[in-house]
């Protein structure tokens, strides 16, 4: 079997947690129990591509019972737990001297370069294979099979240009290296997935921008849309991990701070509730109106970035868009203010113009807490180096929340490997129903006891007693 972790003498480390972490994920393990005789996911091949975590762990081994052939990597350098990636590669019955898990490339700290390295071994089989599904979060094992199936038909690799991101440059090496390795393997594999399920907001963009354009070779379903997804995980789970990365980062007291939150949607709104609760004045930026109103109403400052950015002590992003934070506005920040991001990528924050501005000292506080020192002598700490920082800085969400997002990665892994031919290119979500039983499979845990509809009621509002109970353009 072949992998690449940290160290496989974390494993019974991450066993145990894994175990822990099993009692706290009731959707997966319903899903486990539903399923593991059927196994629907038998001669599925998924390359996934999603943070190495405890919680994506219970995950990879919630895909195994059902049957499936698994690769791992992460989609993100800082973000995965060494602990948890030694504990899958080892797997339940085998020993760091004889690992009988799931192959995993990956670990906390990799460079960009060994990061597509790792999605280019997750992406190949032993036998020179292909995966037949792509389980990503934000759509980079997505991206470099479609780019590479491009470039192998247009018979040439671009080069970068020197406007173009560092990491676009190493994008391009790796589809260089590996078409002259195999030419064909990225036609070839593109033409063996059944189809990918994308986990978050930023991968999601990336699938419309590409249905749009026609160029989707295979069906995708959105499973951040799932309700039980982003107004959970964007919102509780950052509400939870943004707190726990700016404390382990900084241990920075945040009450009595002023807080900037750029960007107030679902993870925005989770990373100003939790700023509020504790203590801090928190400011938001938007762009739209309607995201603006709400601050405004659920009681927060909405201005403008650059009203702002000397008077405040912490900065988050939480947009998925990019340059929200400039270099030239970091020069302006109060002496130590912390700058971080949460948004899927690191383009948030300019932190390419930042290391270009004359005479600036970047120090390295601790691993992935940086003192950015300018000429003048004043100092700004950015986490992660502008990843996402409750990742990168701390455990990410817990998982609870975790195990609404999976359970809808589960189910709409089944969905498309099982019915592909429901689903022509394109991109889709899952239906209210089992929407709705993502919510059930979680209230039980939590004490919940849900009134049922009489019939009565039920004609009353238009719906069956055991739902959907709500149409399709309903928002909650
Ligand atoms: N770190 C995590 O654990 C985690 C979890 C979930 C999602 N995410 C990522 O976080 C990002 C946001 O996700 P979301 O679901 O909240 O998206 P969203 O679209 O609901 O919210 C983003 C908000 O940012 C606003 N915005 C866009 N450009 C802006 C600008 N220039 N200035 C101010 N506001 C701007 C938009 O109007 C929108 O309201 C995405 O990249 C997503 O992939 C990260
Ligand atoms: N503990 C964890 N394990 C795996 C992934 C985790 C995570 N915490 C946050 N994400 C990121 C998710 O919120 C992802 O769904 C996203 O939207 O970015």
């Amino acid at each position: 079997m072949d992998y690449k972790v940290a160290d496989l003498s974390l494993a019974d480390f991450g066993r145990r947690e894994i175990r822990l972490a099993e009692h706290e994920m009731p959707g997966l393990m319903a899903v486990r129990e539903e399923y593991s005789a059927a196994k629907p996911l038998r001669g599925a091949k998924i390359m996934g591509s999603l943070h190495m975590t405890i919680q994506t762990a219970v995950l990879i081994e919630t895909l195994v019972e059902l049957g499936a052939d698994v690769r791992w990597v992460s989609c993100n350098i800082f973000s995965t737990q060494d602990h948890a990636a030694a504990a899958i590669v080892v797997g339940k019955d085998g020993t760091a001297e004889d690992p009988k898990g799931v192959p995993v490339f990956a670990w906390k700290g990799e460079t960009l370069e060994e990061y597509w390295w790792c999605t280019d071994q997750a992406l190949q089989w032993p036998d020179g294979s292909g995966p037949n599904m792509i389980l990503d979060d934000g759509g980079d094992a997505t991206l470099l099979v479609h780019k590479g199936a491009e470039y192998e038909k247009a018979g040439a690799v671009p080069q970068a240009t020197e406007d173009d991101p560092e990491e676009w440059g190493i994008i391009l090496e790796t589809l260089r290296r590996t078409i002259a390795e195999k030419p064909g393997r990225w036609t070839e594999t593109a033409a063996g997935i059944k189809g990918v399920t994308e986990e978050t907001t930023t991968g999601v963009h990336r699938l419309y921008e590409m249905a749009k354009a026609g160029t989707l070779a295979f069906p995708a379903i959105n499973v951040n849309d799932s309700v039980t997804k982003s107004k959970f995980d964007n919102k509780y789970g950052c509400r939870h991990s943004v707190i726990d990365g700016l404390n382990r980062a900084t241990d920075v007291l945040i009450g009595g701070k002023v807080a900037v939150v750029c960007g107030y949607g679902d993870v925005g709104k989770g990373c100003a509730e939790a700023l509020k609760g504790q203590g801090a004045r928190v400011i938001v930026t938007e762009i739209d109106p309607i995201c603006a109103l709400q601050a405004a109403m659920d009681g927060f400052q909405v201005t403008t970035l650059d009203d702002v950015v000397d008077i405040a002590d912490i900065f988050v992003t939480t947009t998925g868009n990019f340059n929200i934070i400039s270099a030239a506005q970091m020069s302006r920040m109060k002496h130590q203010a912390i700058v971080s991001n949460i948004g899927h990528f690191d383009n948030e924050i300019d932190m390419a113009g930042l290391a270009k501005i004359e005479g600036i000292e970047k120090i390295e506080i601790k691993p992935q807490v940086h003192e950015w020192r300018f000429p003048d002598g004043h100092s700004i700490i950015v986490l992660a180096e502008g990843r996402l920082m409750n990742l990168g800085c701390a455990t990410g969400h817990p998982s609870f929340v975790m195990s609404n997002s999976f359970t809808n990665q589960v189910i709409a892994q089944i969905e498309l490997f099982t019915k592909t031919e429901e689903y022509p290119v394109g991109v889709y979500v899952l239906p209210k129903h089992l929407d709705e039983k993502v919510a059930r499979l979680h209230l039980d845990a939590l004490g919940v006891k849900l009134t049922t509809l009489t019939k009565e009621q039920a004609a009353y509002i238009g719906v069956h007693v055991e739902g959907p109970y709500k149409p399709d353009h309903y928002r909650y």
